[in-house]
């Protein structure tokens, strides 16, 4: 396995693009979210192939990159998921080891992936899908104030999750993470087929969520949007980061846009 670690890391460095120089230099800065040169694979293929970036407390990092780049793979990787293998370099939560840490022990830790399927439990309630969540300590947001983040769940508690509405079910996925005490919200496409104006009032909380210190790392296909929002950006192509800078640098670089983003 290491000769396939050692010939993707030769790949990375023969084949990397200039606008990566950025992530070199971001990987030596101190930062909350440390992710240094990690490789993760499925099957025999290396997905993840070299990712390095830095995020910071309450910062929005947006993941971008054109379908099958691995930001989603990359997103499995931090929440220390079984599928893909993560079998070369590190990550840092705050000065601790995520890369050894399971998957229980890295949502414990405070890393929670809001999966794009939202996985809403049948049979149970707004509330009892919040109230679910807080079993598993240490228990982050009181239930009240996650209805005040998300008025459209509190006229909904009684509602079975699964009968809400796509945007609501999104807002509930957000919600159940932050029931529990979370650092880092991993985010994978949460507006994937929802209307602009539901887009608006999740990305409202959002900023209230960056505000209350929460990292969020955000993959959206709606790219603009994304950037909007974001503080900071990180471009995947083919496993590898090919961007590493300001959100508003990438807005403002039709090239880099047309280039790997497509739009
Ligand atoms: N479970 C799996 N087994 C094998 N290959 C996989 C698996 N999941 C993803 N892949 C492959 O890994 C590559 C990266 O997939 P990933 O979902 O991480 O990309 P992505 O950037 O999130 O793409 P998209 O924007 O289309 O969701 C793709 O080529 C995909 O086919």
């Amino acid at each position: 396995m290491s000769d396939v670690v050692g010939e993707a890391r030769q790949r990375d460095q023969r084949e990397r693009p200039d606008f990566s120089k950025n992530a070199n230099m971001a990987a030596t800065a101190p930062a909350f979210l440390s992710v240094h040169d990690i490789h993760s694979y499925y099957g025999e293929s290396y997905i993840v192939q070299g990712v390095s970036f830095n995020v910071h407390e309450g910062e929005i990092l947006a993941l971008l990159g054109r379908n099958g780049a691995g930001k989603t793979s990359t997103l499995r990787t931090l929440a220390r998921l079984d599928s893909p293998s993560l079998t070369y370099g590190e990550i840092w939560l705050d000065h601790r080891h995520l890369h050894t840490m399971s998957s229980h022990e890295a949502a414990v830790a405070g890393v929670v992936l809001v999966p794009e399927d939202r996985r809403i439990i049948p049979g149970l309630t707004v509330e009892e899908n919040l109230q679910l969540a807080q079993i598993a300590e240490p228990i982050g947001w009181s239930i009240e104030r996650l209805y005040d983040l998300f008025p459209r769940l509190g006229e909904r508690r009684v509602q079975e999750g699964v009968t809400l509405s796509g945007g609501e079910q999104q807002m509930l996925s957000i919600a159940r993470a932050l029931a529990r005490d979370i650092k880092v919200l991993l985010l994978d496409e949460p507006y994937e087929g929802l209307a602009p104006v539901i887009v608006d009032e999740i990305e409202k909380t959002l900023e209230v969520i960056k505000q209350q210190g929460i990292t969020t790392i955000l993959v959206e296909q709606n790219a603009i949007r994304a950037l909007e929002l974001a503080d900071r950006c990180v471009i995947l192509d083919t496993g590898k980061v090919v961007f590493d800078g300001s959100a508003k640098e990438v807005l403002d670089n039709k090239e880099l846009r047309e280039e790997y983003l497509a739009v």
